[in-house]
């Protein structure tokens, strides 16, 4: 394991525990306020918590007696703003980090280049910051926190800021840089999740909920915030004959691969894609009918996703104009028993 660390700060309502082993790339993930950056904070040494410790590769970073300070920890982050300095030049940004840990003048600019090279930046090296694209400085950031060799990066979002032309490039960069590197990156985006990260870490009122491989994180959903990130529909409850009985009363029909014993906590998975919207409801077929009120709908060009609370359809615009819908709506949602997944919590 090559980061254990875990933090309480009642204030912010944070209680903590997360490890990493060698090489990992962990995804953090979850609402706003839940307390994702205040992770990253701590490890960086930019908060102390009121309790707790972590070490990374054996180093203690803090204990309860023990408080190593940032630039001696060996970890390095990377905000959502590139934030280089603006009075030097990009190798000489590049070449910062590897200066301050004493390398001579050549050794830190030949480090330098090979970073900036390593990002496809080679070319902007003699540049000043203010001349640079958002997507150029993030590069060169990405460049300087790897050029001081952390032994742990941390990235906040590092995507975010950028025009959503630009950032599909970087995180393919990232990608590559990231490989069998030690560090954790907090992002909205199931996308980075899924092409960056080795495991998700699902962070919920300060609280860990999920942790896991990403894709069966995503594909098996436990909390409402990861299931909502996969676009998946899920209702929590106990395992009961052919189906679920979740935890608001409602009787859901399933087909499941292996017997499940009843009583068991489970969830049911579906596709919003396999939900049918109706006026009336619907009669005479296997189905789960839900009565719901429409609570929101969004349009992506033909499609369009109609919110109920906390479950959702997809539907072709034209038959969402079809059926007159506007939030208020009462309405039914059906999906039949083949659409959906139970499995065990
Ligand atoms: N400077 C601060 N002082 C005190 N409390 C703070 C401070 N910054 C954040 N908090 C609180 O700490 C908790 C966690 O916030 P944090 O910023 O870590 O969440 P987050 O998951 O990063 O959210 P977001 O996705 O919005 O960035 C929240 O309750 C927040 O109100």
């Amino acid at each position: 394991m090559n980061l254990v660390a875990s933090a309480k700060i009642p204030t912010r309502n944070i209680d903590l525990r997360l490890s990493l082993s060698a090489g990992e790339t962990v995804a953090v993930m979850g609402p706003n306020g839940a307390g994702k950056s205040t992770l990253l904070a701590v490890l960086a040494g930019l908060i102390r918590p009121d309790h707790g410790s972590a070490s990374l590769n054996g180093k203690t970073l803090y204990d309860d007696g023990a408080w190593l300070p940032p630039h001696a920890r060996g970890i390095a982050l990377l905000a959502q703003d590139a934030l280089l300095f603006p009075h030097l030049s990009v190798l000489e940004n590049v070449a910062f980090g590897p200066r301050s840990a004493g390398a001579s003048r050549s050794a830190a600019r030949q480090a330098a280049n090979r970073w900036l090279q390593e990002v496809d930046a080679a070319d902007l090296a003699g540049h000043r910051p203010s001349r640079l694209s958002g997507g150029q400085a993030q590069r060169v950031a990405v460049a300087r926190a790897l050029a001081a060799e952390p032994a742990l990066l941390l990235l906040d979002e590092p995507l975010a800021a950028l025009d959503i032309s630009v950032a599909p490039v970087l995180r393919r960069t990232l990608r590559r840089v990231l490989e069998g590197r030690s560090a954790i990156i907090v992002t909205h985006d199931v996308v980075d999740a899924l092409l960056l990260a080795d495991r998700v870490v699902i962070i919920d009122g300060g609280r860990i909920v999920e942790d896991g491989p990403t894709r069966s994180v995503l594909e098996r959903p436990r909390s409402r915030f990861a299931a909502g990130l996969a676009g998946v529909n899920l209702l929590t409850g106990t395992t009961a004959a052919g189906g679920l009985h979740t935890s608001t009363g409602l009787q859901l029909a399933a087909l499941t691969e292996e017997d499940l014993p009843p009583g068991k906590d489970a969830a049911a998975v579906f596709s919003p894609r396999a939900v049918a919207v109706h006026r009336l409801r619907p009669t005479g077929s296997p189905r789960n009918v839900f009565s719901v009120t429409v609570t929101d709908l969004e349009q992506h060009g033909p499609r369009t996703t109609v919110r109920a609370g906390h479950l959702s359809a997809e539907i072709t615009t034209a038959s969402a104009a079809d059926l007159d819908l506007l939030p208020g709506t009462g309405m039914y949602f059906s999906v039949k028993s083949a659409e959906v997944t139970v499995y065990l919590l």
